[in-house]
């Protein structure tokens, strides 16, 4: 039984990982930090203050970023393993995480969806080809009202391994009100839609002459997401310090 703690745990996602960490045989949340305090089946914490190494054996963060730095302040402390769902991090923290994985298992994703980390992957195998006969690339994302950063974590991790693909040739360019000139090749242009209660679409454009194809994901609720931050917690609990992705969760799941 892997027991869990989860930071977040009274909001959207937390309260959906709830659910399917119940339904899971294999999985417990033992406690969860939250800093408005709803009903939940285990004890929930306004802080970490209480929480030690031995609390749990790994925790699942889907909170805001200004809450991010506590849960890595308790990861350093109890060396616990951390996957961090949260989007919007700042570059601060993004290297904070690279240093900490020096100390602990860390697995970052902006999407724990099955789809989406494949998407990245046809994104990338895509662009290699289609940008090198002059294709345009642009990445549109819906999501609901509430959401509070823009663009959309995985909007930028898919630009980002399209990007890798292509050794790096792009720079993003973000919404186009404030431009007044023509679009230029080496960019990748993001914009993100917002409204009703979409749990997330992404489309990734590849714009010819006279043909164009569209990668797109729909997110139909968001136990796709629970979903893989549970199986991501199942495998991170067991892995030493270091830095895992969602590919990892993904091939291992494959292996049986
Ligand atoms: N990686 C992935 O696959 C996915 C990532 N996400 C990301 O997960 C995050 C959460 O999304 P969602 O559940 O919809 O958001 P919600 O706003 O519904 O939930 C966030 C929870 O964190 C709480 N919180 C806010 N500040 C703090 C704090 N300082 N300390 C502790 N808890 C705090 C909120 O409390 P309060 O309500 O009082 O603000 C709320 O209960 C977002 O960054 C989103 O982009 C979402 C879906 C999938
Ligand atoms: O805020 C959300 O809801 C989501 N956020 C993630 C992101 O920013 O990419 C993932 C998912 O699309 C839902």
């Amino acid at each position: 039984m892997i027991r869990i703690l989860l930071h977040g745990c009274c909001g959207h996602m937390g309260r959906e990982v709830s659910a399917t960490a119940l339904a899971d045989a294999g999985t417990e949340i033992v406690a969860g930090v939250d800093r408005t305090a709803g009903p939940a089946d285990y004890p929930v914490y306004a802080d970490f203050s209480k929480l030690t190494k031995e609390s749990a054996d790994v925790l699942i963060d889907f909170s805001v970023a200004a809450a991010v730095d506590a849960v890595l302040d308790f990861a350093e402390r109890t060396g616990m393993p951390a996957v961090i769902c949260t989007t919007g991090l700042s570059e601060a923290q993004l290297t904070r995480i690279a240093a900490l994985q020096e100390k602990v298992a860390i697995l970052r994703s902006a999407n724990m969806s099955l789809g989406v980390n494949l998407l990245m992957k046809l994104a990338a195998e895509a662009a290699n080809v289609l940008a090198a006969k002059g294709f345009d690339i642009e990445i549109v994302e819906k999501h609901h009202r509430r959401k509070v950063d823009a663009p959309s974590g995985t909007a930028l991790a898919i630009a980002d391994e399209i990007n890798a693909a292509c050794d790096e040739r792009f720079h993003y360019v973000y919404d186009r009100e404030s431009r007044h000139t023509a679009r230029e090749q080496d960019e990748i242009g993001i914009s993100a839609v917002r409204g009703g209660t979409i749990p997330g679409d992404h489309d990734v454009i590849y714009a010819g002459d006279d043909e164009v194809l569209t990668l797109s994901h729909r997110a139909y609720s968001r136990r796709i997401f629970s979903q893989g931050a549970v199986e991501a917690a199942k495998f991170l609990a067991r892995q030493k310090p270091g830095r895992y992705t969602m590919a990892d969760v993904i091939a291992a799941s494959l292996q049986g």
